[in-house]
């Protein structure tokens, strides 16, 4: 081929191509312009539709559009007889349909017209699915419907104000909850209120409703807590869910929660909207609902939303873009204040007034423990507000400050359990470091023989007696351990399944109430350290083994013991607050700072917010309440009354268990949860002598005088001999009383009152000798003197009578004004001889010498001694010296030392 011809090809190829190329070329332009016409359809059609049809048609713009260009003129037209289509539809077919689903749905007065519907409170039954908000038209058609928007049982209701919307937005929220009102039974319905912009007056047609506590106005700065009250709600109302078995949480008869909040368009808090979408989420199946206006916030549940586009115009998400919706109007002020004082009214009624202590109480005590304890402590919008002790809040910490309502908490929670659970069920141990009685009353007393069933042990005037709050303490570790054994052999580990395996058992759970506890460790001393370590064994074993701690105190942050010892706290997950009461609940929780007077917050979850219960607390301690109560459950009940250790009390020696049958001599009652009075083991064996020491002359007298009194009822007469040597003339007469009693309880006295003392006694005796020797000091006048012809001293025989008598059952039972005083009778032979000794006023550092070394803690105060026998004791016991008047017939001595 030549050169031409391939350029001929070249070009006729190149033509093709071109022509290929320019028809599709001019294909794609005219499929562009295509495109772009049906583009312009589409976009104006779609600003018509979200214009809304009649808005379109005012527009100038608009209008202006569809006169210039014919396609959209096109579209216009179409859209115009669609319009009319669905027009007819709508108003022959659709709207007769909307009008009779909502009659259906909003019946009575959910959802009538006027305000006719206001006069009478609700009756009650299945709540409306709808309640009416106002009235709806599509744009430019005449007939309107009625609006209606879901709630309870639902979902939520938000609503977006616009400037100068407000008054119609208010008429709205109180139609709606007064339509509410109009519909439930009355007491069915709470509300909540909160409004950013007041801090008192929304909705102020409703506030009747506030004196039975049916509505709560929150203070604006507090959103957290009604946040975290209404997510308390939820929870409570799932766990009950949980323990009926029912499928939802709401249940029925439970009171439906309506919360309006207040907004002002600007978003909140991080924390807040995360809390309300939390309320928002769980809220509806527990029967809480919210009313959002302005308040931008993102809901994950079902959520209508009315936005106002003029003041008295808005859409709804119910009915989209095109319908105007106009609220209703207000309603009539007077009538809405008379139907919520109506609704007031009737609860009032209903209620039977303001609830009291006997709303607290159950019919008769037939309330099982086998997994908790369960009580009301008192009621919030007139319901009860449940305490709980079990296995997930074991131990209660209760604070407030003095005068804040502490001790008629528990009162209101003892007589709560004592109506609930028998004595087979519970027992109580009750202890009060405050000064006064508190609890006395729940033992017999003179003029009301009448206690508590179900208390074991009542501890008044304590104060001072930290060893009565640390012998409790021990009391209970032992008890737990004597649980946890049966438990293991039961092959069990706690409670509950003990009593199953163990039906026959005594398995009661034990509630252990100290109130005022922190002055358990009031000093830095041995008392604070062990009382530290037992309240944390009881707290962390306890739970399992229905040991139940509630403890109460003024000031907890005061308590530097536990700083060290978390555990406590830890474990004590029920919290009760007190008006002002600080530190018990968590550290961002402040509900109890804002809390009414005789109201508590009750929070089961260690004081984080959620877990707060406001409650009111019924007048559990004026006479006429506690008091009845234990008259009814004591005549009802036989049970032994309770121990009463009384700190402000000497107990007399007559009616010491111990004495009615003594195993030895008795010095003093032992500080303890049992009635037991320390005794002196006087076998025959060498140093079985007693030293007092101290210069308190009653109490010295008291235990020398108990001694012999008890020794002389343990043996029958002329089986023993007693001297009693008192050389300081001005107790003389004391020791002749003493002689006196011996005498007539038929016994041989060897009584001396002067030098005569020196001559001492026998160390050997056929019989037992009890040397009965006050202030043997005094003697030392008389036996220093040495006398011929051995040159030996009364002081030497004296050394010897301690020496060698007890071996041959002669003792000594001497005092001594001072330990120097007795080291001066004891010369260098040391303290072997006296095996045990009680001290009075001599300070704990200088019983070191006597106690084989080790440092003795004791501080003296009036009235009690410490006991410590070499051959019994690690660490000395504290004792309350008796009061021996009766014992010995004689009127009360009052120490004059
Ligand atoms: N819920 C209540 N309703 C009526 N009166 C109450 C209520 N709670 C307490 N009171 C009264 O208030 C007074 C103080 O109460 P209470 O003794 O319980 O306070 P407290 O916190 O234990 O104080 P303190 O620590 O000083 O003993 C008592 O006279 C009591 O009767």
């Amino acid at each position: 081929m030549g050169k031409a011809e391939r350029r001929r090809r070249a070009n006729a190829a190149l033509a093709t191509l071109r022509t290929v190329l320019g028809r599709a070329l001019g294909a794609a332009a005219a499929a562009r312009t295509a495109a772009e016409a049906d583009r312009a359809r589409a976009e104006f059609e779609h600003s018509v539709h979200s214009m809304g049809f009649g808005a379109a048609a005012r527009s100038k713009d608009i209008r202006a559009r569809v006169d210039a260009d014919p396609v959209l003129r096109e579209v216009w037209q179409r859209l115009e007889a669609e319009r009319d289509r669905s027009y007819t539809e709508w108003n022959t077919a659709v709207l007769p349909q909307v009008r009779a689903l909502v009659a259906d749905a909003a019946p009575g007065a959910a959802g009538a017209e006027g305000h006719d519907w206001l006069r009478v409170p609700g009756t009650g039954g299945e709540p409306p699915r709808l309640w009416r908000v106002g009235r709806a038209a599509v744009e430019h058609a005449a007939d309107e419907f009625p609006l209606a928007v879901p709630l309870l049982g639902h979902g939520h209701l938000r609503i977006n104000s616009t400037h100068g919307a407000r008054a119609a937005v208010d008429a709205i929220v109180e139609t709606l909850l007064a339509r509410m009102l109009a519909t439930l039974a009355p007491g069915q319905l709470r509300i909540h209120i909160w409004d950013i912009g007041h801090l008192t007056g929304p909705l102020p047609n409703l506030h009747p409703l506030s004196a039975e506590r049916l509505l709560t106005v929150h203070d604006p700065t507090l959103l957290g807590d009604l946040l975290a009250t209404l997510a308390g709600h939820i929870r409570r109302a799932h766990d009950s869910a949980l323990r009926d078995g029912r499928r939802t949480a709401h249940g029925p008869g439970d009171p439906w929660r309506v919360t309006v909040l207040f907004g002002n368009g600007e978003r909140l808090p991080d924390e807040l909207t995360h809390e309300l979408s939390r309320v928002a989420r769980t809220g509806p199946d527990a029967g809480v609902h919210l009313v959002l206006v302005d308040v931008p916030v993102s809901v994950n549940s079902p959520l209508e939303t009315i936005t106002f586009t003029g003041p008295d115009v808005a859409t709804s998400s119910m009915t989209g873009r095109g319908v105007v919706v106009r609220p209703d109007p207000p309603l009539p002020a007077a009538e809405v204040a008379a139907l919520a004082s109506g609704v007031h009214e009737r609860v009032r009624a209903f209620r039977g007034g303001p609830r009291s202590f006997a709303d607290l109480l159950a019919p008769a005590p037939r309330h099982f423990a086998r997994d908790e304890l369960r009580t009301p402590i008192g009621f919030a919008e007139g319901e009860p507000v449940e305490v709980v002790l079990g296995d997930a809040t074991p131990h209660a910490l209760i604070a407030g400050p003095s005068g804040s309502g502490k001790t008629n908490f528990l009162y209101a929670l003892i007589g709560g359990l004592a109506s609930r659970y028998s004595p087979m069920e519970l027992e109580l141990y009750l202890l009060d470091f405050k000064e006064g009685v508190s609890f006395a009353g729940l033992t017999p007393g003179s003029k009301d023989p009448s206690f508590l069933p179900q208390a074991r042990l009542v501890g008044v005037n304590v104060n001072t007696d930290r060893e009565f709050g640390l012998a409790l303490l021990r009391f209970l570790t032992a008890e737990l351990a004597r649980r946890a054994e049966a438990a293991k052999r039961h092959e069990v580990t706690k409670l509950a399944e003990l009593r199953e395996a163990d039906p026959d058992g005594h398995w009661p759970r034990i509630v252990a109430v100290i109130d005022e506890f922190q002055a358990l460790f009031s000093g830095r001393d041995r008392i604070t350290q062990q009382a530290a370590a037992l309240l944390e064994d009881v707290a962390r074993r306890g739970r399992s083994q229905g040991i139940h701690l509630v403890l109460a105190s003024q000031d907890i942050a005061g308590i530097e013991a536990f700083w060290g010892k978390p555990a406590v706290f830890e474990q004590c997950t029920l919290r009760i607050a007190m008006p002002k009461a600080k530190r018990v609940l968590a550290e961002q929780n402040l509900a109890a700072m804002s809390l009414p007077r005789w109201h508590v917050v009750v929070n089961h979850d260690s004081g984080v917010g959620h877990g707060n219960e406001v409650a009111h607390v019924p007048d559990a301690s004026s006479r006429g309440t506690f008091d009845l109560l234990q008259r009814d459950l004591h005549a009802a009940l036989p049970t032994a009354p309770p121990r009463l250790f009384d700190g402000a009390h000497q107990p007399d020696l007559v009616h010491a268990a111990d004495f009615a049958t003594p195993s030895g001599p008795l010095l003093g009652q032992i500080i303890d949860v049992n009635d037991r009075a320390a005794i002196l083991r006087l076998e025959a064996a060498p140093g079985r002598n007693l030293a007092v020491l101290g210069t308190a002359v009653a109490d010295a007298f008291a235990v020398l005088e108990s001694a012999a009194l008890s020794l002389a009822r343990m043996h029958v007469p002329g089986d023993c001999d007693f001297s009693v040597w008192c050389p300081v003339p001005a107790l003389a007469r004391r020791a002749e009383g003493l002689a006196e009693r011996l005498r007539t309880m038929g016994h041989d006295v060897d009584l001396r009152l002067d030098d005569s003392i020196a001559r001492l006694t026998p160390a050997t005796a056929e019989r037992p000798r009890y040397v009965i020797f006050p202030c043997v000091d005094g003697a030392h006048r008389w036996l220093e003197a040495k006398e011929p012809p051995s040159m030996t001293s009364g002081l030497d025989r004296l050394r010897a009578l301690l020496r060698d008598g007890p071996a041959h059952r002669v003792h000594v039972l001497g005092w001594w004004r001072g330990v120097a005083r007795l080291k001066d009778t004891m010369g260098f032979g040391g303290f072997d001889d006296i095996g045990a000794w009680v001290a009075l006023d001599v300070q704990g550092s200088e019983l070191t010498t006597l106690a084989a070394g080790q440092v003795v803690d004791w501080s003296p105060r009036p009235q009690r001694a410490i006991f410590f026998d070499r051959t019994t004791h690690t660490h000395p016991d504290v004792l309350i010296p008796f009061d021996t008047s009766s014992a010995l017939d004689i009127p009360k001595v009052v120490d004059t030392a």
